[in-house]
């Protein structure tokens, strides 16, 4: 055993609370735990599913190795296992295979689409197809000049009368379709969102299914071209692609009709408010956070505990032997606030998910009254936690010293995928300010209603300060719970006043709220910190689990909520609920829960159960064993598949003979 290995042990002989315990809370219960390693053990154990080692794969490679697997997963494991697209296992499957996978945006958006944009004899014939891959489809929404302004969105479909068809145009170059996945080079039908025109009068975007690809020869259909759109930050796996139509007629039964239909004669009729057309993008910005976000600074923090904890370098004490990193108490600031984020934004994630099956089944029963109050939280916690989970990673990739930059430590290729989650699914600051918006309408209404919900805190607005005097009482849950509903409501007040103040003083709203979107962004940042920080105390407060675990986790809330605090102190002291005085304590209290937690550092990321399969990392695999692995690897570095590289001989053998020449008296050294 390593050094390293051993090392490792030890900390986790130091563990003071049952790590599968935590791990069963962090799942939602034994039985999800139970399913969880269910599913991974078949996944594992089959040869065909088992991630290789992407650090060194090309894009192409890394695509085709995709495809691969995931064809072997819906052709043999799904059957064999009693698996499909909507099973309740395919959370488990989606984290089990490593991201490594093909035909994302097919599973997890096209076909949830065609359930919610459908009629239900469209569903009948389009779904089965789908769900057996004898379709495979895109969602069609970005164009290459509009993806955040969709009344912009220049792809038109115009209704001819004469045939009942649909005539699916771009008009320009920018209005060619360009991003999505799964379209490059997989896709043979589109889901494509275009602006419905008839008889000359526009009617907004709306979903249409479009087939772009030939089923024998999967070449382009008349008037189509399309393609992959080359390499990116990360998603590897993924064709993104362009696509552009030139008059591409469809049949009117191709409008997906269960929100509004345009009857043969060119009637339009709507039967649903429209922002329904919007549901696709709050479902995904509820339920992709955790999954894509969270569980990637999960996986960070794994690795950069576990390598901080075996990366011995210099001396704490003169004379003294060398100590871990994990010893500096800069290197524990730097790594445990993420494992405290990493809980808190995960138990907030779930409670966002929750909300959002509750409002798809409202939805069934005709009531949409949720509506406003789940887009604004889903864009604001879609933009808050991307965010915060994405810069944590950064973080920890640096807190990994040289080996971070290298992809044998997996946190690059994690970060890469999951930054785009800033951009995806709605661009953050433009999310934000959706949020916003909903928030400086509730401001106005609390003087006349009472508000409920997400929002209900909003209905305190005394003005007080905080009683806390000494560092302990920072780690009370209901003390933080007030210090970050008391700021939320006081800058949301701040900026509501400011921007009423700039109405009255004869700006047109637009431009009132323009010059205030800057704190605007903060608000929600506030609003949101203030929701996963009283999320995660709910949920510590209903668990009944051991003392040491319940402990623990409050710590994770307290840290999480004293690192905001330290972080936002300006806004704390700004309200006037902290002083400085009081801010002194608050990092007083988080620096004593960063040594209180040192020694369940390892305990509490081996809870998030990442296998090392799935964190593909040579510095942060369960074993600590980093030096051989990173070694092994390098070994496996393309360019060292020969002894002396063929560039070598092509561009540098005549310097090489040169300096021999010299070296050996042959000839003379001249400057
Ligand atoms: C076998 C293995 C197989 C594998 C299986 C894989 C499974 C896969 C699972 C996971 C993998 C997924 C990984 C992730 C992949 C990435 C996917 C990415 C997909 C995309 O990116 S699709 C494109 C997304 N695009 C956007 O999000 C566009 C953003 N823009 C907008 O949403 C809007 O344009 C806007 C909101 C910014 C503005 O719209 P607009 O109409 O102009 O509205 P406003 O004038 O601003 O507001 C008017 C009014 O409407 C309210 N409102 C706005 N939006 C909504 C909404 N969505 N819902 C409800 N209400 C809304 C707004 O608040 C205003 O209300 P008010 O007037 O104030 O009352
Ligand atoms: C990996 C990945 C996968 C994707 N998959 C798909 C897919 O499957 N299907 C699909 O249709 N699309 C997809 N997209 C596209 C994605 O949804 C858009 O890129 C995203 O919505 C942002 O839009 P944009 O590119 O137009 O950004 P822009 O809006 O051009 O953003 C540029 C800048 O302008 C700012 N800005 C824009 N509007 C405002 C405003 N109103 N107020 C303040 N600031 C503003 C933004 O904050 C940003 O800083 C994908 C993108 C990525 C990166």
């Amino acid at each position: 055993m390593s050094k390293q290995s051993r090392l490792l042990e030890e900390e986790r002989r130091k563990v003071n609370f049952s790590v599968e315990e935590l791990t069963n809370i962090y799942d939602g219960g034994v039985e999800q735990t139970e399913m969880k390693r269910k599913v991974e053990a078949a996944i594992h154990n089959d040869p065909e599913c088992r991630c290789k080692d992407v650090g060194m794969m090309t894009r192409e490679e890394r695509f085709n190795d995709g495809m691969r697997r995931t064809i072997h997963l819906n052709k043999v494991v799904f059957p064999r296992e009693g698996w499909n697209a909507f099973s309740k296992e395919l959370d488990y499957v989606l984290r089990n295979i490593g991201k490594e996978f093909c035909l994302g945006i097919h599973t997890g958006v096209f076909l949830p689409c065609i359930l919610s944009f459908g009629s239900d004899e469209q569903i009948a014939k389009w779904l089965p197809l789908g769900a057996q891959l004898q379709i495979i489809g895109t969602y069609a929404q970005t164009e290459l000049g509009h993806g955040t302004f969709l009344r912009g969105l220049q792809t038109v479909a115009t209704y001819d009368k004469a045939s009942q068809e649909f005539v699916i145009n771009c008009p320009e170059i920018s209005a060619m379709k360009w991003w999505p996945g799964d379209m490059g080079k997989s896709a043979n039908h589109a889901l494509v969102m275009a602006q419905v025109v008839i008889d000359g009068k526009k009617y907004g975007m709306h979903p249409f299914i479009v087939q772009i690809r030939d089923l024998t020869t999967h070449m382009p259909l008349p008037g189509i071209t399309v393609g992959d759109i080359g390499n990116k930050v990360g998603f590897e796996t993924t064709d993104n692609g362009f696509l552009h139509f030139n008059k591409v007629r469809i049949p009117r039964e191709n409008l997906l009709c269960k929100n509004s239909e345009v009857k043969p004669d060119g009637t339009y009729v709507a039967k649903t408010k429209d922002k329904m057309v919007y549901g696709s993008m709050v479902r995904l910005r509820a339920i992709f956070l955790e999954g894509e976000v969270v569980s990637a600074l999960g996986k960070a923090c794994t690795i950069a505990v576990r390598y901080s904890l075996v990366r011995q370098q210099g001396e704490l004490e003169p004379g003294k032997p060398e100590v871990a990193v994990m010893e500096y108490m800069t290197q524990q600031k730097k790594l445990l606030p993420y494992v405290a984020m990493t809980y808190a934004t995960h138990f907030a994630c779930l409670k966002l998910k929750k909300m959002y099956n509750i409002f798809e089944q409202k939805v069934k029963e005709g009531d949409l009254s949720g509506l406003p109050e789940l887009h604004a939280l889903s864009a604001g916690m879609k933009a808050s936690v991307a965010e915060q989970c994405t810069d944590g990673i950064e973080i920890l990739r640096k807190s990994c010293g040289g080996h971070g930059y290298s992809n044998a430590s997996g946190i690059p290729i994690i970060w890469a995928r999951a930054v785009a989650g800033c951009t995806y699914e709605g661009e953050n600051t433009v999310m934000y300010l959706q949020c916003a918006r909903y928030l400086v309408k509730c401001y106005n209404q609390v003087q006349t209603n009472r508000l409920h919900g997400t929002v209900a805190y909003l209905n305190n607005m005394n003005q007080s300060t905080c009683r806390v005097n000494k560092a302990n009482d920072f780690q009370q849950p209901a003390v933080l719970v007030a210090c970050f509903q008391y700021r939320a409501r006081e800058v949301i007040k701040s900026v509501a006043m400011k921007i009423n103040h700039l109405t009255k003083n004869g700006y047109p709203n637009h431009e009132a709220w323009n010059k205030c979107s800057v704190e605007l962004v903060n608000v929600v940042k506030a609003h949101i910190t203030q929701y996963i920080v009283a999320t995660f105390a709910s949920v510590i407060d209903e668990l009944s689990c051991s003392p040491p675990v319940k402990t623990v986790l409050l710590q994770m809330c307290a840290l999480y909520a004293l690192e905001n605090i330290t972080l936002y102190s300006g806004d704390f002291l700004k309200v006037g609920y902290l002083s400085p005085k009081q801010c002194d304590l608050a990092l007083e209290a988080e620096l004593d829960l960063l040594s209180c937690l040192r020694p369940n550092a390892v305990g509490l990321v081996d809870a998030f159960d990442y296998s090392d399969d799935l964190l593909q990392s040579c510095i942060g695999a369960y074993d600590g064993n980093v030096y051989e692995r990173l070694f092994e690897w390098a070994k496996k570095s393309p360019l060292n598949k020969t002894e002396v590289h063929e560039e070598t001989y092509k561009y540098l053998k005549p310097y090489l003979h040169a300096g021999r020449d010299i070296l050996e008296g042959k000839t003379k050294s001249k400057l």
